[in-house]
Parts: structure tokens; C-alpha cells; sequence
């Protein structure tokens, strides 16, 4: 995931390839809750591993679910809907997820207990007064402890003796379809009691040292909701009901406004259960398959773990981006998706069946041969952020022309010229990053930058690399920082890295397991001896991975870092025969997002076209000094003076070799850090990257 303040995506040229999504948020956390009520276990396969999804199984846990994760495979114990009596009120942080917030405000209400429910700031602007009117009328203690009609709330158990079971619960289906989802997940823990029945005559004691189950004089009765006004998102109420029937609850459904969980219902585990992936993170796959054209022979994009028949609703955006030109091939799992029409058509959908991929759509609509209105999406103002006024934002800084009103939002395409480099503000929002993201396709190859990348750890933490393993940049940009031994350039270079969420390549490492492995095959760095070690070089087995060097598995990171495996790699970078050998291995380093290479001959050899490069110097004294340090902190005893002649033989040696000696590119700039520490050098080297870009601040 990338946890950078921003992460600029450069112009795209293509895409294609296969992708695998992570599973569905939505069919997640419902299993997650089914299953945590249930009794017996439940192994989830595949189940996203999200913040929202973290947020439930916290709550879980805390409300005593016995939770056990192997791989993408999780084990949950549920309570079988019995909490352990008398417990301390429970606070429970639930995020933003309203997938969350939403089911378990239904359910605690029910299980008895006291909770007090929570969530980061948007979590308590986001409505929930419909839900908890419902759940009011039915019987249950809710209490605001904020604004009215948001969380956080309160819970205080209920008095399963008195709950208005005999008239229909009515609750709005016109403001968020998750206060309906929220009813029909918990309202089987007043149904499905088995305790003396008006409804059925079952009847069964309860274990010994458990609370009575829930239901009392009202359990064993049809229960009844009654939808008040349009409901919307429909979709997502049949996987609801797709779930619950999963866990064994029939849900009797007539039409859109009336439910009936059946007298006696009782959730029961299906043992194992499987995930599909999320219809709506492939929402920007398929988008990616109907903008983006691959290398000749690979012109669409496969998306691997969900295939038109999901249960998901948001797979019929399939539909609205085969309207708009896309061609949708599908099997069991499976979609693949290349370029049709082109200009895209432009649409004007009613997209209140699939709320949260219609905002792909809009971006979609920047390529298209006319104005596209995506209609009936008034929810799109209560969800993680307000998205109609998010989008229009956003896609204005573009260049683009909005309209929009209260639930519309209408985008005209972008000419060529009418392209505009932009900072994307995500307002903390997983979709309006992902879906800005297929900007970077624009014409007139202006890159995107995207800021608090991260917020797509949502649903889809590594939506950026996945993203990236199939796109195609017409430059991947790089940062070359090239300077003597102990200037300081690996520490510069790998902090600028990590700030702006590139690659980072330590060209040094590479000559110095080359002078490893000619040390331990008998070989000098002679030229009777340059063939071999080339050969050595051009296949070297080697693995870099969480900060370390493994040579054919073996971790030689601490071995390559003395000053006499530093000496040997200066010796060995003399041969032309092993720079050639090693010159494809360092190119294979620039991939998207982009790089920064340190070395000797970065900005000269390797990356001559590189967008900015760095000469980094400082005095050899100053340098003798920091090595000196660096070398007494890791427990190696040396002196500083014969640091300082070693690292002014090694600086001749470098500097005056035959091939790609040590010096400045002729377009680098020049920075002495004798006087400047670490943090003033990163900072100088961002100014001069910022002052490169085109974007204007956000
Ligand atoms: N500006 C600075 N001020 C003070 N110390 C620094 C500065 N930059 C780097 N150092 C320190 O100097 C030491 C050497 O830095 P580093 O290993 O990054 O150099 P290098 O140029 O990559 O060396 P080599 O080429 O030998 O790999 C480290 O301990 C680092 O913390
Ligand atoms: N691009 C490069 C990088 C390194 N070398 C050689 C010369 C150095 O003395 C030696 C070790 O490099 P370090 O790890 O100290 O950066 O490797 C080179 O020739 N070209």
C-alpha cells in the first residue's frame, strides 16, 4: 500500500494483462456478522482484508467470537446469539465502515449488553436516525451521544419481553439501503428463539451459564419490516437475503416494500463459505479494459475471482460500460474486458442500482463522444464523503465541465488540449482515488497526482500496485542521485523513495555481491578473469526483499556492507565486461510509479534521459567522519584514518576508470552536504523534484 502523502501517477499508455481483486467489502462484513452470530464455526475463504473489514472483526473479538486467521482463510466461532451476561459496556471504534456501523447498531440493540458505538469524524456526519428510529419503535434503548440522527450512539439492552413484535417495523429504504440490510441481518435474534412459542410450539431450554435466549413471550412469531418510501440500491439487499439464506434464514420477500424473517428462524452456520471478489473494485478494471489499449496480441485486461453471475449488485456496471463501448467477455469467476467503441459513448443511466461504481463512470465520461448524466444518486451525498460534490470538484480540476444537483451530476469529455495536470483531493475516500487514477490514460499524457493515496486501504489496499502490474507509462520517471562513497546517497536516496512511493535501487549492491561471488569463486578482478566474472554477474541469483540482500537465498547484506566488499566492488566496477553484464539488471529496476537509482553512473549510463539527477558531494573529511560512525554503531572497529585514505583510493579508482567513471552528469545539479544534514539534503532534492512537476498546489 502506499502510505505517501501523495502518489503522482505518470502519463499511461496502455494496460493489459490479468488481475486477481480482493474479496467483496459488502459480502465480507455481512458473513463476518452472520457468522459471529451463528453458533458453531464458520471458515471464510478469501474475505478482504481492509480497514473496514478490520474494524468488524475487532468489534468481533471484543464481543467474545473466537477468531483465527490462516492465509486468506479465517475461522470464526460465533456466540450463537448469546453474549456471556453482565458484561462492562463496551466501547467499540468502528471507522467509517458503514457496513459496520450500521449491522452491529442493529444487533447489540438485540443481543442485550451495553455498547457505545464510534467511528472517525464522516462516520459521525453519516445518518443512521432512520435505523435507530426503527429499532426505537420495535423496543430498543439507543441514545445519541452526539448530534441527533448520527453516531456515536449508545446502546442499553432491551427488554426482549416487550418488543413490539406484533406490528410491522417500519423503516425508510430511501436514504441509505444499509438501514434495511441492518434489520434483516439481526432480526432473527427475536425470531428465532426456541423458547415456548406463540407461533410454533418449539421449545428448548437454554445451556446452563447462558443468558435465556433472546426472544421471550414475542419469539417464535413471523417478524415483518416494512419498507417506507423507494428503496434504493437494491442489489445490495439481495445479497442480504443471498447471506442470510446462506445461514439458514428464508427471508419471505414481497416486492421491494415488505419482509417477513419466518417465525422460529435461527441462524445456523453453512460451515464453509466463500468470498468473491469485489464487483465494485473491478468497476476500475473494467473501466481500465474499455479506456486502455495493451502491446499488440494483449489488449484486454482478465480480472480473476468474480464473473457476471456475482451476487454482487455493482456487476452490472458491466452493463453501463458495455453500453459505453466496452466488450465484456465472462465465465464462472472470471471477466475480461478490452476497448470497443472509441471515443467511449457517452450514457445517461439511472444509476441508483449500482450507487458505488457508477463513480467510475464519471471518470469514464471523460473520454466519451458527449455529455454523460449519471442519474438517481442522491446517496452518493451521505457516503464516505459527499461524492456528488467531491467528484465535480475534482473532475473540474481536469479541465472538465460539471453540472450537478441534488442527486445528478453530469460531466462533459475532455478535448486533448483541455487536459489539465491535477492535484486529486480524495476527501478520505477509497473510490474517488481508485477512479481518478484512470485519468492518468488522458490524452494529452499529462500525469494525475493523488493525494492521501492510502485511503484505499478501505477496500483495496494494494489497488495502486495492481494497478501498476498491468499499466504501461510512456516514461517512468526517475531520480538518479550519483556522488562519491559516503556522500550519503544511499540514505538520501532511499528516504526520497519512500516519500514519493517509488522504486528504489542501490546500484552499489549489485557491484558488491558481484565482488562476493568472484571472491568466493577463486576469481580476481583481473582482465584474464573479466569474462567469468561477467559471467557471474549477468546471473547472479539475487532477491531483494524487506531491506535485505539474498544471494541465492542466502542473506548477504551484512557481507557486502565492509569496507573490503566495498574496495572489491570498486576493483570489480572497473571491467567493462561487468558493467555490460549488469547494465539491463538496473534498467529492469524503472517501473511505475518511477525510481530513484543511486551510484556512480546513473545520471551518465544507466538513465540518461532521468528527469532530474544529483551530484552528491561532501568534504572527504566529512565523509571519513560519517563512515567512521556508521561502522563503530554496527561494532566494527576501524580508524578514521584509514577510512579516510581508503575511501580517497576508492574515489580515484572510480573516478578514473575507462568506462562510466564517477562524475557528474552534465545536467545534474550539484549539492554539497558537508554543512547540511540528512533532512535539509531530502528536502533540497524534493524542492528540485516539486519544481519539476506541473501540478499546481491542491
Ligand atoms: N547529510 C548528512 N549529514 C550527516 N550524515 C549523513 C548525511 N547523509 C548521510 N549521512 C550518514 O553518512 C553515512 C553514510 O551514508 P550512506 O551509506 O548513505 O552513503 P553512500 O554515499 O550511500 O555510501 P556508499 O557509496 O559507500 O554506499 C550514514 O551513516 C548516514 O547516516
Ligand atoms: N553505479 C555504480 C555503483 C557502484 N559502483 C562501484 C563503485 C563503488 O566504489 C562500488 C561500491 O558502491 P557503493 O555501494 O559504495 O555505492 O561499486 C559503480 O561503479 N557504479
Amino acid at each position: 500500500m502506499f502510505s505517501t502523502a501523495f502518489l503522482d501517477i505518470p502519463a499511461l499508455a496502455g494496460a493489459s494483462g490479468t488481475v486477481r481483486l480482493p474479496g467483496s467489502k459488502s459480502i465480507s462484513n455481512r458473513v463476518l456478522l452472520l457468522a459471529a452470530l451463528a453458533s458453531g464455526t464458520t471458515t471464510v475463504h478469501d474475505l478482504l482484508d481492509s480497514d473496514d473489514t478490520r474494524v468488524m472483526l475487532d468489534a468481533l473479538r471484543a464481543l467474545g467470537c473466537g477468531i483465527d486467521a490462516a492465509g486468506s482463510t479465517l475461522r470464526i466461532t460465533g456466540i450463537g446469539g448469546q453474549l456471556k451476561p453482565n458484561g462492562p459496556l463496551l466501547p467499540l471504534f468502528l471507522g467509517n465502515a458503514g457496513t459496520a456501523m450500521r449491522p452491529l447498531t442493529a444487533a447489540l440493540s438485540l443481543l442485550g449488553g451495553e455498547f457505545e458505538l464510534s467511528g472517525v469524524p464522516r462516520m459521525h456526519e453519516r445518518p443512521i436516525g432512520d435505523l435507530v428510529d426503527a429499532l426505537t419503535q420495535l423496543g430498543c434503548h439507543i441514545d445519541y451521544l452526539g448530534n441527533p440522527g448520527f453516531p456515536p450512539l449508545r446502546i442499553r439492552p432491551a427488554d426482549h419481553g416487550t418488543l413490539a413484535l406484533d406490528t410491522p417495523i417500519r423503516v425508510r429504504g430511501d436514504v441509505s439501503s444499509q438501514f434495511l440490510t441492518a434489520l434483516l441481518l439481526a432480526l432473527p435474534l427475536a425470531a428465532g428463539s426456541a423458547a415456548p412459542t406463540l407461533g410454533t410450539g418449539v421449545s428448548s431450554l437454554p445451556p446452563e451459564g447462558v443468558a435465556p435466549p433472546r426472544g421471550g413471550p414475542s419469539a417464535g412469531r413471523d417478524i415483518v419490516i416494512e419498507v417506507v418510501g423507494e428503496l434504493i440500491s437494491k442489489p445490495y439487499i439481495e445479497i442480504t437475503l443471498n447471506l442470510l439464506a446462506r445461514f439458514g434464514i428464508a427471508v419471505r420477500r414481497e416486492g421491494w416494500e415488505r419482509f417477513t424473517i419466518p417465525a422460529g428462524s435461527r441462524y445456523s452456520s453453512p460451515g464453509d463459505i466463500h468470498v468473491e471478489a469485489d464487483a465494485s473494485s473491478a468497476s476500475y478494471f473494467i473501466a481500465l479494459g474499455a479506456i486502455a489499449t495493451g502491446a499488440p496480441g494483449q489488449n484486454s485486461i482478465r480480472i480473476e475471482g468474480v464473473g457476471a453471475d456475482s451476487i454482487q449488485g455493482d456487476i452490472r456496471f458491466i452493463e453501463a460500460a458495455r453500453q459505453m463501448g466496452a466488450q465484456v467477455d465472462s465465465g464462472p469467476n472470471w471477466l475480461e474486458v478490452r476497448r470497443g467503441a472509441w471515443p467511449l459513448k457517452a450514457i445517461d443511466l439511472d444509476a441508483n442500482h449500482i450507487p458505488d461504481a457508477a463513480m467510475t463512470l464519471a471518470v469514464m465520461a471523460l473520454y466519451a463522444d458527449g455529455p454523460s448524466t449519471l442519474r438517481n444518486i442522491a446517496s452518493w451525498r451521505v457516503k464516505e464523503t459527499d461524492r456528488i460534490d467531491a467528484m465535480a470538484n475534482e473532475l473540474r480540476k481536469l479541465g472538465a465541465t460539471v453540472e450537478s444537483g441534488p442527486d445528478f451530476i453530469r460531466v462533459h469529455p475532455l478535448a486533448q488540449a483541455g487536459w489539465l495536470p491535477a492535484s486529486i483531493r480524495t476527501y478520505d475516500d477509497h473510490r474517488v482515488a481508485m477512479c481518478f487514477s484512470l485519468a492518468a490514460f488522458n490524452p494529452a499524457r499529462v500525469p494525475v497526482r493523488i493525494l492521501e493515496p492510502h485511503c484505499v486501504a478501505k477496500t483495496f489496499p494494494d489497488y495502486f500496485e495492481t494497478l501498476f502490474s498491468v499499466a504501461e507509462a510512456f516514461e517512468v520517471p526517475v531520480i538518479c542521485i550519483d556522488g562519491p562513497t559516503a556522500s550519503g546517497k544511499g540514505t538520501l536516496a532511499a528516504e526520497v523513495a519512500r516519500l514519493l512511493g517509488y522504486h528504489y535501487l542501490d546500484s552499489g549492491s549489485l557491484y558488491r555481491v558481484t565482488g562476493l561471488a568472484m571472491r568466493r569463486a577463486g576469481l580476481s578482478a583481473d582482465p584474464q578473469h573479466e569474462a567469468q566474472v561477467a559471467a557471474l554477474a549477468a546471473a547472479l541469483p539475487l532477491h531483494f526483499t524487506e531491506g535485505k540482500v539474498l544471494l541465492a537465498g542466502e542473506d548477504v547484506s551484512d557481507e557486502i556492507r565492509t569496507e573490503a566488499a566495498g574496495m572489491d566492488a570498486s576493483r570489480v566496477s572497473t571491467l567493462p565486461a561487468v558493467r555490460a553484464a549488469l547494465l539491463a539488471l538496473q534498467q529492469r529496476f524503472r517501473q511505475l510509479p518511477g525510481l530513484v537509482a543511486d551510484g556512480r553512473d546513473m545520471g551518465t549510463v544507466i538513465f540518461p534521459d532521468a528527469a532530474l539527477k544529483v551530484f552528491l558531494t561532501a568534504s572527504a573529511a566529512q565523509r571519513a567522519e560519517r563512515r567512521h560512525k556508521q561502522l563503530i554503531s554496527k561494532g566494527i572497529s576501524t580508524t578514521l584514518d584509514s577510512l579516510r585514505s581508503d575511501l580517497e583510493a576508492r574515489d580515484a579508482r572510480d573516478s578514473s576508470r575507462s568506462v562510466a567513471p564517477l562524475k557528474p552528469a552534465q545536467d545534474a545539479r550539484h549539492l554539497d552536504n558537508s554543512q547540511l544534514s540528512i533532512e535539509q539534503s531530502i528536502d533540497q532534492v524534493l524542492n528540485w523534484w516539486q519544481e519539476k512537476q506541473p501540478f499546481k498546489p491542491a
